[in-house]
């Protein structure tokens, strides 16, 4: 059954959200936000790694990549640095109040269930062609987390990294998890290998393939709000052609 959400569902569950709100001729404003269905596999159990199968349809990919084209500048390492060594990708901030923005946004909340005060970061593309990568890096702020404009202490609870684009001749651009194991028994063979590269002896641990419309969602912080070193991840190099996603980081405040 798909289902309209109304416009005051999602907007209650973003009372504080971030980002751009600047103004845009919007783009999307035919756009109707429908409660998708999709699909899940556990990747891992601990840390808590899911697969989400269709968690954006084509035409909000295409919208967004719509939204993020006039957009795209290096991409920054934390608030303003900038380290091509590190991640050489492009990257373009989403302008929130745009119908399907904030549906995908409300909708990661949703699949997260325990939404918090429904804060999202990220909310941006990121995009790499050929020999772009991101070294590995965790997507937590260490010590003390981080600080909103009103000096709330705020951390990345969780990560969806959302495949927009993948074009037909990409190749490379796993996100890799180097310290995560496949959890023994967890999988078939066969679902795993519609969803992990095959083996890279370069790269152990899990590789997922960047196919569109799909996302990957883990958690972050331990329970005690520290963060999990096991999330380690990093965008591999793009061999040939070109992938550009999406994050949205949920935040816990403190
Ligand atoms: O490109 C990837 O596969 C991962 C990107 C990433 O981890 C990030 O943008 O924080
Ligand atoms: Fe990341």
């Amino acid at each position: 059954m798909v289902a309209l959400l109304q416009f005051s569902d999602w907007q209650r569950h973003l009372p504080f959200g971030i980002g751009d709100f600047g103004s845009s001729r919007s783009l999307s404003k035919a756009f109707k936000c429908v409660n998708k269905e999709y699909k899940t596999t556990i990747l891992s159990r601990d840390p808590l790694l899911i697969y989400i199968h269709g968690f954006i349809s084509t035409e909000e990919s295409e919208l967004l990549l719509k939204l993020g084209e006039p957009k795209f500048e290096p991409s920054r390492l934390g608030q303003n640095e900038r380290n091509a060594s590190v991640r050489s990708s492009t990257s373009a901030t989403l302008l929130r109040n745009e119908p399907v923005v904030d549906c995908i946004a409300a909708r990661a909340l949703e699949f997260q269930g325990s939404a918090m005060e429904g804060v999202l970061d990220g909310l941006q593309l990121v995009r790499y062609t050929e020999s772009q990568q991101y070294n590995a890096h965790f997507d937590w702020y260490r010590g003390e987390g981080n600080h909103d404009p009103e000096g709330r202490r705020y951390n990345r609870l969780t990560s969806f990294f959302v495949i927009v684009e993948a074009t037909t001749d990409l190749d490379g651009g796993e996100t890799h998890f180097p310290e995560v194991i496949q959890s023994p028994g967890l999988l078939p063979e066969t679902a795993m290998d519609s969803i992990m590269s095959s083996q890279r002896e370069e790269y152990p641990g899990l590789r997922v393939k960047p196919v569109v419309g799909n996302a990957i969602f883990w958690i972050n912080l331990h329970p005690n709000g520290t963060g999990d070193e096991r999330t380690l991840h990093a965008g591999l190099p793009v061999n040939r052609g070109r992938k550009t996603a999406m994050n949205i980081w949920p935040r816990v405040y403190f």
